[in-house]
């Protein structure tokens, strides 16, 4: 894994950013695997701003998200979908039709994760991507306990991620109980994969991350096994493990 240890959220953000801007620069049909929560929000804002003022194009770029709240409609303003468009994809020249999500209200679910399973693979897999990091070590919605193995399915929230989520909503009671995820092995099916993680919140999982074992209480070590993957963290998310000199 390599390691970029970044001063603050600020320059995890442009850093990344840079990673995206040159990935889409060197690809003709890039595709990216882009994230929610509120640690990309920084990089999202850095990647309008190279929209507006670097020329930077997204008309021939794809994406494909790591997952969707069960239940939520596509217009409920707590969807992901609306997470993208509202914080990215309507700040962009990219064409709807060109960034996917999963549909939280499909049903069968199993069939919604099959064919978004297919879709990863007919697109995809993503050239490049974004990943945030749960404090219990989740990644998209992969709670400890998932196999590596795992491929899109629809989970159950772990009460620990509700709980960090519920800041979204109006009140805890309204975050679902399931998300559909990408699964461990589509996600690692990725060529890039580059994680972010900013803040003291999160510095207990970075040094589990960079320290424990591998294994599936914390979904997130399955990294380690993939052969191109970027951490970009800054002081205080690093602070735990440097403190042993690491
Ligand atoms: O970036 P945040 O808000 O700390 O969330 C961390 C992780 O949790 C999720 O939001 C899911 O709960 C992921 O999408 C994200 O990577």
């Amino acid at each position: 894994m390599k390691i970029l240890n970044v001063a603050n959220y600020e320059e995890m953000s442009s850093e990344a950013a840079r990673l995206v801007e040159q990935e889409i620069q060197r690809r003709s049909n890039p595709v990216l695997g882009l994230a929610t929560g509120s640690t990309p929000l920084g990089l999202y804002r850095e990647l309008i701003e190279g929209f507006n003022s670097r020329g930077i194009s997204y008309r021939n770029v794809r994406t494909v998200n790591l997952d969707e709240y069960r239940g939520l409609a596509k217009n409920h303003p707590n969807s992901y979908y609306q997470f993208m468009n509202k914080n990215l994809f309507h700040h962009l020249d990219i064409r709807e039709e060109n960034t996917y999500i999963p549909d939280g209200l499909a049903r069968p679910v199993e069939a919604e994760c099959r064919r978004y399973e297919a879709l990863i693979d007919e697109i995809g897999p993503a050239h490049l991507q974004i990943l945030g990091i749960g404090t219990n070590g989740h990644i998209g919605f992969n709670e400890p306990g998932t196999p590596e193995d795992s491929l899109t399915h629809c989970v159950s929230l772990a009460e620990s991620t509700r709980k960090n989520n519920a800041r979204f909503f109006d009140s805890p009671e309204q975050v679902p109980t399931h998300a559909i995820t990408m699964g461990i092995a589509s996600i690692l099916k990725s060529d890039k994969i580059v994680l972010l993680a900013s803040g003291t919140r999160k510095a207990q999982a970075v040094k589990t991350l960079l320290e424990g074992t591998i294994d599936t209480g914390f979904p997130a070590s399955f990294l380690r096994k993939h052969p191109d993957v970027t951490l970009i963290a800054d002081q205080e998310a690093f602070h735990l493990a440097k403190a042993e000199g690491k």
